[in-house]
């Protein structure tokens, strides 16, 4: 069986990709230093506990289990972190990447699946995002994410080295059996926090910002289900191990959904009622982000088989039967 390196491997989009890279027959050899990522993720492949900024470790691991490719998911975040420190978003997302990639180059590799974001496209001048839009991330965190797009560009040019950036919209749902799901310490994402607050694990449901030029004044976002971006991944590997050549690809539905939408969709869904308080607009955050997916479906075939109900029922049945924290 072929490995595939994954960083990050442990944590929430990593941990559905391996399992899909298993269903496919790959083996995911995950690296991760676990400070997101849980142990208990990792079912489908052995478990290497290191740092991307770690060389000796990263020598140590390619040299030991020799993957074909890698999928680089191992980053810090959160946008609204990424503001109060941008130092450590630096240092974990692009200090880290540039360390991969050395070791990466070293060990004979020459192919990566890199998580990027529509972060990165900013306050966008028009909907839906296609790949050609402008970027101008509005905070460190899709900065990050920018300056190692350009990084894989200038490797591509000059060595050869392919790369599938593939920028998410908003993840979310979970794997339908509840062997994973999303699980982040302290949670900060607007579909778990909806969802453990009907479940009475928090007091309200705080909507960042409600003064936004959209239909009902509160942000919208293109969620789609950790089970496609996960299709989308193998499906890259597989594009890069058929010689196919470098892309960014936007990976998203099309379909906008405000918060106010999506506390809906969750109290139907539960068949409990949420709630909430209006608070300020949170800093860093893009009052619309949804996706031109085109060119995903053109280059590797992709296109989401998840709605928006799959996703808020499976993050459901995620949160309140499997994840008890
Ligand atoms: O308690 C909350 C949490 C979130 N929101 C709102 O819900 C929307 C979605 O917020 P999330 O934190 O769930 O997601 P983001 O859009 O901020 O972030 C996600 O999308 C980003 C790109 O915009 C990055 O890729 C990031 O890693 C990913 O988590 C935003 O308008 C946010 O202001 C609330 O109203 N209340």
């Amino acid at each position: 069986m072929a490995n595939i390196l994954v960083a990050g491997g442990a944590g929430y989009i990593g941990a559905h990709t391996c399992l899909d890279l298993f269903t496919k027959g790959f083996t995911p050899i995950v690296y991760d230093n676990l400070s997101n990522g849980h142990a208990e993720f990792v079912k489908w492949g052995p478990l290497e506990i290191g740092d991307i900024r770690d060389r000796g470790k990263l020598d140590d691991v390619l040299r030991k289990h020799k993957p074909l490719a890698i999928v680089h998911f191992a980053a810090a975040i959160e946008v609204g972190q990424s503001v109060l420190d941008p130092g450590s978003y630096y240092e974990n997302n692009v200090v880290g990447t540039i360390t991969l990639l050395r070791a990466a180059q070293a060990a004979g590799i020459d192919k990566i699946v890199f998580s990027s974001t529509c972060a990165t496209y900013g306050i966008p001048s028009s909907i839906p995002i296609n790949e050609a839009h402008p970027q101008a991330p509005i905070n460190p965190y899709g900065r990050s994410k920018l300056i190692v797009e350009q990084i894989l560009k200038d490797l591509d040019l000059y060595q050869g080295f392919r790369s599938l950036i593939l920028r998410y919209f908003n993840a979310a749902g979970a794997d339908p059996e509840g062997r994973i799901g999303e699980w982040h310490s302290p949670e900060t994402h607007a579909l778990p926090i909806a969802i453990e607050t009907a479940l009475g694990r928090r007091p309200h449901f705080e909507i960042l910002g409600t003064d936004y030029e959209t239909r009902d004044g509160s942000c919208v976002r293109d969620f789609v289900h950790v089970l496609d971006l996960a299709d989308a991944h193998v499906r890259a590997i597989e594009h890069l191990l058929n010689n196919g050549t470098s892309h960014a690809l936007n990976l998203g539905t099309g379909h906008g959904t405000t918060v106010k939408e999506l506390l809906e969709t969750v109290q139907h869904i539960a068949g409990k009622s949420i709630s909430v308080k209006y608070g300020p607009r949170r800093e860093g955050d893009s009052p619309i982000l949804v996706a031109d997916n085109a060119l995903a479906k053109q280059t590797i075939g992709w296109s989401p088989r998840h709605d928006l109900r799959s996703i808020v029922s499976t993050a459901w049945n995620w949160h309140s039967n499997c994840l008890t924290i």
